[in-house]
């Protein structure tokens, strides 16, 4: 009785707030172990100190991911081990196996599913990529294959979008974001491709688009910084998630009538199909694919899958150029060359500028966009590994990419080599092998394998369009007294400080 009395009288001097806390640090405690008894393996953690819950380093792992996965990668060099995230324990693969998974079907270990889980997919919209993959199967037998013939409208685009993002520009040095100037770039020449003229010419769906990609993302990040168990309660209460909903909405009243009028105009006869992602995806749709808002919200969140990864790479390229501006004259001399002998751009050209594919690959060799590649989820069945190793359902498993591409035994000479690739691609051995857009088990920051990202070979030659056009048209610089911003991380995602400033003038041809 004494005892009763004493707790209670105790839990009554503690304030509601210590009382929630509490409550919920044991409420997080409780589910995670629940949790990852069915999905975890008995493999070590990288990065989790002797005395730490996992439940905590899972919290840690935001600010504290690049540390972590260093840890693990150093002390279980070629061994399995495990990384704690806040929504459930992660298991790091050694590449070596990564031959083994990379072509196994999606019913039995399945890429969208890791990538929806990493993304917090059902706050997003990205889960509409679950449903079918619709998205996929129209970028790899209609867009790759005909990349060429876009490169016209990709450059007429360009021309229109750097108009637009860099309209008062003199022969004087002034700042500009350059995310933020890249970003309408990418979203332009995007839209040529996703949309079409004259949807791609209008402003309001244009910043649509990147307003939700905006949101989504910033929704994204603040989730994965708190447990699993709390993100239904706490989403409600961010305001980028109803920005989210709100861009969704104004993006899906454009797409839909649009939608709507190319069906009844393909009824018409001579009616000539446009060639971009929504003609196709219209085209290619079955069943339940075909319902119309699910089209336009797949042409919205292939907008969140490019628009960012491509803007923040090829930020990483200037940034990288302005801390050695020997590059810049060495991809200038080689663009020039190039669009001289082709007479502008022509059908190939992206594919001869072979120094700034180099360079591509070496930025993101250095700067990639997130630490962790090769995501996978292991479905209802077992799988079992050449050693035997069992990977239960349930459990993620995924590759320490940014420590291999930074391995010194697995690629030797880490400096900063913007002609690396150039260079070993004169082997004719690694010719097709080490271009920017291809990737192997060292190279897995496009993932790897049947389900490595497919729109990597557009992202390609759009970076190379864009850098081109900036590079020959303008000079670039750090701001006096700043230099390259450094590379922070979000959990596994790594990014440069998007509201860097750069300082822009006009070129003078000399
Ligand atoms: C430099 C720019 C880009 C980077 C670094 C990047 C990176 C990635 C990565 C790492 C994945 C996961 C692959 C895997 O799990 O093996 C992925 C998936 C994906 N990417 Fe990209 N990506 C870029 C540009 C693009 C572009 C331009 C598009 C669209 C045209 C695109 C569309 C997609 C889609 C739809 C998926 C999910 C595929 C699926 O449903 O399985 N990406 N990307």
């Amino acid at each position: 009785m004494l005892g009763d009395n004493f707790v209670w009288g105790g839990l009554h001097n503690v304030s509601p707030l210590v009382l929630v806390v509490f409550v919920g640090l044991i409420a997080v405690a409780v589910t995670k172990k629940l949790f990852d008894f069915f999905t975890s393996t008995s493999d070590p953690f990288g990065g989790l100190k002797p005395w730490e819950p996992k439940w905590f380093a899972g919290m840690r792992f935001w600010l504290g991911a690049r540390d972590m996965i260093h840890d693990g990668y150093e002390k279980y060099k070629g061994k399995y081990f495990q990384l704690p995230r806040n929504d459930r324990n992660i298991l790091v693969i050694p590449r070596e196996y990564v031959d083994e998974l990379r072509n196994y079907p999606t019913e039995r270990l399945s890429s969208i599913q890791a990538l929806i889980n990493n993304m917090v997919g059902q706050y997003s919209y990205m889960d509409v990529l679950l449903e079918s993959n619709l998205h996929t199967r129209v970028l790899q037998s209609k867009l790759t294959p005909n990349l060429a013939n876009f490169t016209s409208a990709m450059a007429d685009e360009l021309n229109y979008a750097l108009a637009k993002a860099l309209p008062n520009v003199t022969d004087q040095w002034s700042e500009v974001e350059i995310y933020e100037v890249l970003r309408t770039i990418v979203a332009r020449v995007s839209a040529r491709i996703f949309v079409g003229l004259p949807t791609c010419r209008n402003d309001e769906w244009i910043f649509s688009s990147i307003r939700y990609t905006e949101a989504a993302t910033i929704t994204t990040m603040l989730l994965r910084g708190l447990p699993a168990i709390f993100r239904p309660f706490v989403v409600r209460a961010l305001p980028s998630y109803w920005n989210t909903k709100k861009w969704v909405k104004r993006g899906a009243d454009i797409i839909l009538p649009i939608i709507d009028q190319r069906r009844v105009s393909a009824e018409k006869p001579g009616y000539e199909r446009p060639s971009d992602l929504l003609q196709w995806m219209i085209d290619e749709a079955k069943g339940k694919e075909s319902d119309t808002y699910n089209l336009a919200l797949r042409e919205l969140v292939m907008n969140l899958a490019s628009v960012h990864t491509t803007t923040m790479s090829t930020a990483h390229v200037l940034f990288d150029m302005c801390q050695m501006p020997e590059y810049f004259n060495i991809m200038r001399d080689e663009m020039r060359i190039v669009l001289a002998e082709d007479n502008g751009w022509q059908r190939l050209t992206p594919t001869k500028l072979r120094k700034l594919d180099s360079m591509l690959k070496e930025s993101q060799r250095v700067s990639p966009p997130s630490l962790l590649g090769f995501h996978r989820l292991v479905q209802n069945q077992p799988i079992t590994l050449s050693d035997g190793k069992v990977l239960p359902p349930g459990t993620h498993v995924c590759t320490a990419s940014y420590e291999i591409s930074r391995d010194e035994d697995i690629l030797p000479n880490q400096e900063y080599d913007g002609l690396r690739y150039y260079k070993l691609r004169d082997d004719p051995a690694n010719d097709k092998r080490l271009a920017f857009a291809q990737t192997d088990k060292a190279h897995m920051h496009f993932g790897h394998g049947r389900h490595a990202c497919p729109g990597r070979f557009f992202a390609s030659n759009e970076m190379k369009m864009i850098l081109t056009e900036l590079l020959l048209r303008y000079d670039f610089k750090f701001v006096d007294g700043q230099g390259r911003p450094t590379n922070i991380n979000a959990d596994e995602f790594l990014y440069a400080d998007p509201s860097t400033k750069l300082l822009v003038k006009k070129r003078v041809e000399e």
